[in-house]
């Protein structure tokens, strides 16, 4: 796990100064099943998450994690299941309280600031004050009046991370937010999201990297062909995974 990223600063201020932990957990999904033409992309899933650590969700390409995450969200509706938060049936205003980033960052096509302010303009009054502490928080305060399409690809996730952060969210899905980022941008997402989850923000996040999952990950929740393979503390996975499919996967085994 990483530490925490440097706590003096006025944004992390602002963004740990809630209680922590905080949030809408535990999450029980229970026989979630999705089911599109017939075929069941997501397949009678049970899956509990009671801790406020960093659930790192791993799994071959096309095992369901990005539908698994959009489903826990609300972003799209089971064919059969349940998904509750807090013992309560997900509904608009827990979505209200959870946000997401995605591989490719979700920008409006203004200013860097204007990006964050649309956000906080959803809570409440414009606050430039605030604002101007996340952008700090993510590093992107000098480029506060630059339009969001000129930063690289590094900086338009931390925007689009900034734009999460600054709902204030109880639970932060990532869904491969630094797929194709190089290692120094990697380092900033880690350390962006080690802060939101020690300031007490439920993180799930999906990632093909093992090092990354290594380095952040307090449990795995590893699946294949639409189902839960197992769901295991990190330093227990990566010690020896609870399944043969498991231990195939992290050996780098082709897992069909
Ligand atoms: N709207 C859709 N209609 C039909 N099939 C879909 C739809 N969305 C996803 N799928 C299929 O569902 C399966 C799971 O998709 P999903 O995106 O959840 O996989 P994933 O585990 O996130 O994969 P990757 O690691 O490649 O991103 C894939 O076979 C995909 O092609």
């Amino acid at each position: 796990m990483l530490d925490a990223v440097d706590r003096t600063t006025a944004g992390e201020r602002i963004i740990a100064s809630k209680a922590a932990p905080r949030g809408l957990l535990p999450m029980e999904a229970r026989g979630l099943t999705l089911a599109i033409s017939g075929k069941r992309l997501v397949d009678a899933v049970d899956l509990d998450l009671n801790a406020n650590s960093i659930t790192m969700i791993m799994g071959p390409n096309g095992a369901g994690k990005s539908l698994l995450i959009r489903l826990l969200h609300g972003m799209i509706t089971p064919t059969s299941g349940s998904i509750t938060w807090s013992g309560e049936q997900l509904n608009e205003g827990m979505r209200r309280r959870q946000a997401m980033v995605f591989q490719r960052p979700v920008l409006l096509r203004r200013s860097v600031a204007a990006n964050v302010d649309f956000v906080l303009s959803l809570r409440g009054p414009t606050d430039k004050a605030k604002r101007d502490h996340i952008l700090e928080h993510v590093g992107l305060l000098e480029h506060a009046k630059q339009p969001a399409r000129l930063l690289s690809g590094g900086e338009q996730q931390r925007l689009a991370l900034a734009r999460a952060l600054a709902l204030e969210p109880d639970v932060l899905f990532l869904d491969e937010p630094t797929a194709s980022l190089d290692p120094a941008s990697v380092l900033r997402i880690e350390q962006i999201v080690s802060s939101a989850h020690a300031s007490g923000t439920k993180i799930i996040f999906i990632t093909h990297d093992f090092g990354q999952a290594k380095r952040l990950a307090g449990d795995i929740v590893l699946m294949h062909r639409g189902g839960v393979l197992e769901h295991t503390p990190a330093e227990k996975f990566f010690e020896k995974p609870q399944t043969a499919k498991g231990a195939d996967f992290l050996a780098g085994r082709i897992v069909l």
